[in-house]
Order: C-alpha cells, then sequence, then structure tokens
C-alpha cells in the first residue's frame, strides 16, 4: 500500500512571549531558534517546517499582529493576518499562568470575526507554572469564549504535549505532495531571509526604476567546513530590458547590490557569505506569483 503524503500551512498566533518561539523550536528543530528573534525585521513568513511521518507542516508568522506601533508594523499586521487566513490551522497560545488577559481576549474578537474561516486549535502553554484544577478552569472559561477545534495543554520548553500536538496537526493537515523538498527544509527560513534581504537592497538601490515583477530565489546554500557560507541567487525579472537596468554600466549596479546584501547577510548569519547572483529572464513570471504567495512572500505590497 502507498501511503498518502500531506501538507499545509499553521499559523502559531498569540501574545508576545506566550512561547510561540520555543514551541516552534521544540516541533522544527534548533536550526529555526537562530532566526526566529530576529525574523521579525524581515517580511518573510514561513518560520519553520516539520516533518512528521508523510506530513509536512509549515508554520508561518505572524509578526507584530496585535500591537502595531509604526508604520511599517501596519503593513506588518496586514500580511500577519495574510498568513494566519491563508493557512489551513490556526494554533493559538495562550499562557497558563496568565491566562484570559486583555490581550487574549483582543486575539479571540479577531478570531471571531473571522469564525468559520478555518479551524482553531487552542494550546494552553506553560502548564508547568499551574495547578491542574486551575488548567482546567481556564479551559473551560477559554472554550465558553470561542469553539475551539481542539484543546492541547503543553509545556512547549519540557516538551510535555508537543509530540501530541504535532502528530494532530500533522493528520489535519490536507492530502497533497509536500510544498518544499526535505533536504531545503532546515535552511527554508534561512533561505527565504537571504533572498528578501537582497530584495531589499534592490529596492534601495533602483527606487522607482525597479521592475514591479521582480523576485529572488535563493537556489543554493551551503555551510562550509572553515565557517563561511556560499549562497547562491537568481533574481528573476519579466523582460530583457528589466535585465539591462539591474545589471548597470559595466554591471556597477548589480556589484553594489551584491555587496550590500552580502554585508547584511553576513551579519545576520554571523559568518562570512559568499554571495553569487544571477539575473534571469523568466516571461512567465506573472503566472507564476501565485506559486510565490503561497511561499510566504508577497509581492504585492512591497512595491
Ligand atoms: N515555564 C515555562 N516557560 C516557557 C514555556 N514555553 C516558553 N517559555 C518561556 O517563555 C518565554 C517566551 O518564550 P518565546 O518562545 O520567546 O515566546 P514568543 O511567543 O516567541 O515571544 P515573541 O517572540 O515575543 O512573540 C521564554 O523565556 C521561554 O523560555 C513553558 O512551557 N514553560
Amino acid at each position: 500500500m502507498t501511503s498518502t503524503t500531506r501538507a499545509g500551512f499553521v499559523a502559531l498566533i498569540g501574545e508576545p512571549n506566550a512561547g510561540k518561539s520555543t514551541l516552534l523550536n521544540a516541533m522544527v528543530g534548533a536550526k529555526v531558534s537562530i532566526v526566529t528573534h530576529k525574523v521579525q525585521t524581515t517580511r518573510a513568513r514561513i518560520r519553520g517546517v516539520a516533518m512528521e511521518g508523510d506530513s509536512q507542516i509549515v508554520f508561518v508568522d505572524t509578526p507584530g499582529i496585535f500591537r502595531p506601533r509604526r508604520r511599517l508594523d501596519r503593513a506588518m499586521v496586514n500580511a500577519a493576518w495574510g498568513g494566519a487566513a491563508d493557512a489551513d490551522l490556526i494554533v493559538l497560545l495562550v499562557e497558563a499562568h496568565r491566562g484570559l488577559t486583555p490581550g487574549v481576549r483582543a486575539i479571540l474578537d479577531a478570531l471571531k470575526e473571522r469564525e468559520g474561516t478555518q479551524p482553531v486549535a487552542l494550546a494552553i502553554n506553560k502548564i508547568d507554572k499551574v495547578k491542574s484544577e486551575e488548567l482546567l478552569g481556564l479551559t473551560a472559561r477559554l472554550n465558553e469564549e470561542f469553539e475551539f477545534t481542539h484543546t492541547f495543554m503543553i509545556s512547549a520548553e519540557r516538551g510535555y504535549g508537543v509530540a501530541d500536538l504535532k502528530a494532530w496537526l500533522a493528520g489535519e493537515m490536507p492530502e497533497g505532495p509536500w510544498l518544499y523538498p526535505e533536504d531545503q527544509i532546515a535552511d527554508l527560513p534561512l533561505r527565504m531571509i537571504a533572498a528578501e534581504i537582497t530584495r531589499e537592497k534592490l529596492t534601495l538601490r533602483l527606487h522607482e526604476e525597479l521592475p514591479y515583477q521582480l523576485t529572488v530565489e535563493t537556489e543554493s546554500w551551503e555551510d562550509r567546513k572553515d565557517g563561511s557560507t556560499r549562497i547562491d541567487q537568481v533574481i528573476y525579472v519579466a523582460r530583457d530590458g528589466h535585465k539591462g537596468i539591474i545589471l548597470g554600466k559595466g554591471g556597477e549596479t548589480i556589484k553594489g547590490i551584491s555587496k550590500a546584501a552580502r554585508e547584511e547577510i553576513s551579519a545576520f548569519l554571523e559568518r562570512p557569505v559568499h554571495l553569487f547572483l544571477q539575473v534571469k529572464v523568466r516571461p512567465g513570471w506573472l503566472e507564476e506569483a501565485e506559486r510565490y504567495s503561497e511561499m510566504g512572500l508577497d509581492f504585492k505590497d512591497s512595491k
């Protein structure tokens, strides 16, 4: 008998400090932990990919959903809900010892407006901090407020209940082919951030000259024994003329972009980086736009 593969997106939401990063690391593995605390400064939304049996679970980021402070954050709020809206499933993380705070209430209100769009599971985290009677009371109260598909009681830090949650998520993912090749999973958030940095440098350098139909993909990633990382990226444009703009006279423009991007990626990874950029014309780019938005990169609002 052949087994069926499953793949889908899960949005982990909750107040700051609820334990999202800790839970993510517990489900995905250590590599993401380097990224997660810095990832909010980027617009890349994929925080990690977990495999469980034949299921691939892609965790999407929801940066700063509930406390927009600056204008930039506003855009992130939209992006964040975008992430949640595209997700097959939402997991709301609530801290056991803090319970139904005004922040959690605000999230529940937002969820209620979207009720029915997708299943929402409740994960009460940090259960190591409370007594079981309190936990039962809180579970009941939260379930009165919102109709959760399922309630989990976990300690992300100690690992209690994490395997159950992960197994359940795996079973809830829609049937379909995996979204990412298995050998790229560990690096995926890094790959996306690196691509996003290069894209940002293109934007800064080219301003309004920047072709709207443009995308950056990290094609290969190699952590070398000498402690450096080799990254190959392709900048895809829709027309030949766009390629010329990006290269600049004698390749001056792309050189400048490459240097700026390399420095920032290197600072981000905290290791030396060798960055190789290539510009390719891909006329069918627009038709593929859908694919990129699936990957969590939203080109429309970044013009
Ligand atoms: N006692 C206890 N502490 C936990 C548990 N899970 C996470 N923490 C702690 O809670 C704090 C916040 O955890 P994070 O994973 O950074 O929370 P977050 O939701 O990603 O926070 P933001 O990045 O601010 O949104 C850290 O100090 C964790 O060690 C748990 O199950 N039990």
